[in-house]
């Protein structure tokens, strides 16, 4: 009896520490809150003040020292960038890059994806005398820059596995004789921490004052921090112990403060000058759709999306989560019409390469890929990519949606969001460092109806929020939504999981949300099976319930369980509320989008050209030939001679396309008149000179 009183005197102890340490958690969970707030301030603060400035409004940023005057190469490199280039302006930073690189200092870039770091080192390999080394991770993505630099007729090679024994002679030669004419050699990292025999012809080179420049792009993969970390990165370190004099130039899309500083150190550029560009990209339209859980319908509205936008076969990328889904989804494209393929890690190399290739010659439209479709995407003329489920972080995301749109047009990144679709994340990244953190910022970026999308991607890289100019669903349309007090379901969930618990039983949310259809009827509830759905991960976001892994044979499954605030549901002290938005509204603003992407008369015939110039001209790809944005241009100004051509897309390319261009505008403009004295199509007059905007983005309001 003694004892029984004692044990029941221990368990009241017990009882009594515990409330006391979740008393003592809540308020440390609360801290926490507050600190990562904090945090994020401080980054950003941090950022804004270290060696460069993030730009008040503009694209642009200003370094320390001032990289915008004028130089004695001015006037050289501009005649390349658009004589050789056939680049009217530069984009923001590009000439300070430029000059910076010109000035034998080293350098670190951050700029977005499709920014234009490309041409801050090979315009300078080419004002330079002796060869440019560049160094990239990827075969594919040299593949692609070698071939759209020879196109441009500068003498560009590469030295991988793929390099014929011929070609590797004529550059070893050129490397350590100077013999024949080689300006910008690319190679993978490999060579440089496993070839001595390369590395020997480079020294020779050196020594002979003929390496111009260095330039380490993808740069990100130095550093174990970053997301595509290449162990041979690491040893490129050496680059700057043997060749201290040669400027070397660092560039990246995306890198967070940890990165850049890890990079600088690797590389061994502590001094370097750094140019940050924002990560906004105003041209992307970013938009989440409520995904149904029928897979049927989710395909229907992809492919109705698709269609309606895109039906001039402009290109595009679908995300998937697995590579049975993939397979699956891109074979339901199929057969509704879209020309779609799948791409992923288990295919065999040449499969993928073929998949891709189809897709750059724009004779495939979609491809439907996993995670494994990624660094080595090169296509400036993306014009959608759509999640068919969410990506694992907001950098995830950033990264995979930044496909879109390189080449500064009009583009729309769509993510379907379902909460079912969390748990199949979560099961795959809860071991991984702030695995779970990162998921529920995206979660965080789905569920909001109200935010600004942009504000989360800024909010992620400590960049300060920049105006979204309408340019995401929730800003093009942030009326009409509700708020519905949830907060006696969320008190049933919760105490429903602590019976559960209590019962040492375990529930999945599938199951949790079966169980609750009883319950909730009890309650007279209304709230649709979604809705529930919808509010167990709000109740996760906010750490009412958290998420538990179990591993069987198969599988890791994820059960839920309550976390440290249930208790103040179940107290009411915390009101639990869902938004609810009027879907109609959504569709309405990707119209916005749609009349500014869509080719139209004289473009789709100056597209068809560049397909068909690019199958004679050994198989460059058509956006080498002409950018959309040239297409643009020259359909708005319908040059009549080539001297009018060469003003819009520069001497190289006049030279070598013009008189099949001009063709085509004149067959264009007949082929219209004709129309018009029949009276059946009445187009604008022949060479019309009213100029049309490249860019144009309409205001969305007006669409609402
Ligand atoms: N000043 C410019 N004006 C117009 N187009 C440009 C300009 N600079 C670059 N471009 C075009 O923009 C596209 C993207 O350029 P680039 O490949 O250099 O991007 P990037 O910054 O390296 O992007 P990523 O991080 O994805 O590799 C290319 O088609 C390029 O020709
Ligand atoms: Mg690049």
């Amino acid at each position: 009896m003694e004892a029984q009183e004692t044990l029941l005197e221990e368990l009241l102890n017990v009882e009594v520490e515990i409330q006391d340490v979740e008393e003592q958690m809540k308020i440390l969970l609360q801290r926490q809150d507050t600190l990562y707030e904090r945090q994020s301030q401080l980054k950003a603060l941090l950022e804004a003040s270290e060696g460069s400035e993030y730009p008040a409004k503009d694209t642009a940023s200003t370094t320390v020292e001032n990289w915008s005057g004028s130089c004695e190469w001015d006037s050289e490199a501009d005649d390349v960038r658009f004589n050789v280039f056939g680049i009217s302006t530069y984009r923001a930073n590009q000439r300070e890059i430029i000059n910076a690189v010109m000035s034998r200092r080293d350098v670190l870039v951050i700029m977005a994806a499709g920014g234009g770091k490309s041409l801050c080192y090979q315009l300078p390999a080419i004002l330079r005398d002796g060869v440019a080394l560049v160094i990239s991770p990827l075969l594919s993505l040299i593949q692609d820059q070698v071939m759209g630099l020879t196109a441009l007729g500068i003498p560009a090679y590469m030295l991988t596995s793929t390099t014929s024994k011929e070609d590797e002679k004529f550059i070893y030669k050129a490397l350590e004789k100077g013999e024949g004419d080689l300006k910008i050699l690319y190679v993978t990292p490999e060579k440089i921490s496993k070839s001595k025999r390369f590395m020997s012809k480079l020294e020779k080179c050196h020594n002979a004052g003929r390496l111009s420049l260095i330039a380490v792009d993808e740069a990100h993969c130095c550093s174990q921090w970053g997301h595509d970390f290449r162990p041979d990165y690491k040893n490129l370190g050496i680059l700057k112990i043997q060749f201290p004099s040669v400027p070397l130039i660092a560039l990246t899309a995306t890198a967070t403060h940890k990165v850049q500083i890890d990079l600088t150190q690797m590389l061994h550029i502590p001094k370097c000058v750094k140019f940050f560009s924002t990560v906004n990209r105003p041209n992307l339209f970013y938009m989440v759709r409520e995904k149904s859980s029928v897979g049927k319908v989710v395909i229907e509205e992809i492919a109705g999306f698709i269609q309606e936008f895109y039906p001039n076969n402009e290109s595009g990328i679908v995300y998937c989560f697995s590579r049975r889904e993939c397979e699956q989804v891109a074979k339901e494209l199929r057969e509704s019409g879209i020309s779609a393929d799948y791409y992923h890690a288990d295919m065999d190399v040449n499969a993928r390469e073929k998949v891709h290739l189809r897709w750059s010659n724009n004779k495939l439209q979609v491809i439907v890929g996993t995670v494994a479709f990624g660094m080595g995407i090169n296509k400036p003329d993306v014009r959608f990519v759509i999640h068919h489920s969410l990506s694992k972080s907001m950098e995830t995301y950033y990264q995979e949606s930044g496909r879109a749109g390189r080449d500064g047009l009009p583009s729309q990144c769509l993510l379907y969001f379902r909460p079912g679709d969390v748990p199949r994340q979560s099961t795959m990244v809860f071991y991984e460092n702030s695995g779970l953190q990162n998921l529920y910022d995206i979660v965080r970026y789905c569920l909001s109806k109200r935010q600004c999308r942009r504000s989360s991607i800024f909010r992620h890289f400590a960049e300060p929020f920049q105006d979204c100019n309408g340019m995401c669903d929730n800003c093009a349309f942030s009326s009409e939504i509700e708020e519905m007090d949830v907060s006696s379901h969320a008190k049933v969930i919760v105490s429903l999981l602590q019976d559960i618990r209590e019962n040492d039983q375990r529930l999945t949310m599938l199951q949790l949300i079966d169980k609750l259809k009883t319950k909730h009827k009890e309650l007279g509830s209304n709230l649709k099976r979604d809705q529930k759905e919808e509010l167990v991960i709000k109740l996760i976001l906010d750490r009412v319930l958290i998420e538990e892994f179990q591993h069987t044979a198969y599988a890791t499954n994820a059960y839920l369980t309550i976390g440290p605030f249930a208790k103040q549901v179940l107290q009411g002290k915390r009101d639990v509320k869902l938004e609810v938005c009027n879907a109609q509204k959504k569709v309405a603003g990707i119209n916005s989008v749609k009349h500014n992407v869509a080719f139209s008369g004289l473009e789709m015939k100056l597209d068809e050209l560049r397909k068909e110039l690019s199958s004679t001209h050994g198989g460059i790809f058509p956006h080498s030939i002409l950018s959309t944005q040239q297409i643009c241009m020259i359909s708005a100004q319908k040059p009549n001679t080539l001297e009018q051509l060469e003003k819009i897309i520069g001497r190289l390319k006049t030279e070598k396309y013009g008189n099949r261009i001009l063709e085509q505008i004149i067959k264009y403009a007949d082929s219209n008149e004709l129309k018009d004295e029949h009276g059946s199509d009445v187009r604008p007059k022949k060479r019309l000179k009213t100029k049309k905007p490249v860019v144009l983005i309409e205001s969305s309001d007006d669409d609402a």
